[in-house]
C-alpha cells in the first residue's frame, strides 16, 4: 500500500536531502540560507493546495513553517562544513531546477498524506521511533525531529461535513 506513515516519512526525509544542492550552490554563491521570498512561495502554494485537499489550515501552516525551519538549520550546519570543503567537492544543479523537485516533493507529501487520511489512517505518536530512523540526518538534532514529527501529526484533514 502507498498509505503506511513510513513512505510519508521518506518524503519528507527526500525533501531533506535535497538540502545539500542548495546549501552547496548557495554556498558557492555566497548567498544567505534564508531566502524570504521563496519561503512565501513555498507557504502561499503549500497553503492553498492544503485547503483544496481538505486540510485544516492552521495546523497545516505550522507543519510547512517547521518543515522550513528543519531546512534551514540543515543548511546552517551544512555550510559551516563547507568552510573547509574544496569547492569541486560540493557541486550542485542550479537552485531553480532543485527548487522544482522540492516543490514536486512538497506536492506529493500532501497528497499522500491526504490519501493516509482518506484511507481512515492517521500519524501517532508510536510512529516517532518510525519517523527518527527514516529521517536519518545528522544535520538535526533529536528535539528538532521532534518538533517535525508533532507538526505533521497535528496537520489532520478537517472532519467530513455530514451529507
Ligand atoms: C530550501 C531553501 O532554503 C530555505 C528553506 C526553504 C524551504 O524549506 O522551502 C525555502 C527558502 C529558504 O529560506 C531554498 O532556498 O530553496
Amino acid at each position: 500500500a502507498t498509505d503506511k506513515p513510513a513512505d510519508l516519512f521518506q518524503l519528507i526525509d527526500q525533501r531533506l536531502k535535497f538540502m545539500k544542492d542548495v546549501a552547496c550552490y548557495k554556498a558557492r554563491h555566497h548567498l544567505p540560507v534564508e531566502d524570504v521570498a521563496r519561503e512565501d512561495q513555498v507557504l502561499r502554494h503549500g497553503l492553498q493546495q492544503a485547503s483544496r485537499a481538505g486540510f485544516a489550515g492552521d495546523e497545516f501552516r505550522l507543519f510547512l513553517q517547521v518543515q522550513m525551519s528543519a531546512a534551514k538549520a540543515v543548511q546552517y550546519r551544512m555550510r559551516a562544513e563547507l568552510e573547509f570543503l574544496p569547492a569541486q567537492r560540493c557541486l550542485s544543479p542550479e537552485l531553480s531546477v532543485t527548487r522544482q523537485k522540492i516543490s514536486a516533493l512538497d506536492d506529493r507529501i500532501l497528497r499522500h498524506y491526504a490519501a493516509l487520511q482518506h484511507a481512515g489512517g492517521h500519524i501517532s505518536p508510536d510512529d516517532f521511533q518510525r519517523f527518527e530512523q527514516i529521517l536519518d540526518t545528522r544535520y538535526l538534532k533529536h528535539g528538532e525531529k521532534y518538533a517535525l514529527f508533532i507538526a505533521l501529526m497535528h496537520a489532520r484533514l478537517e472532519p467530513q461535513a455530514a451529507p
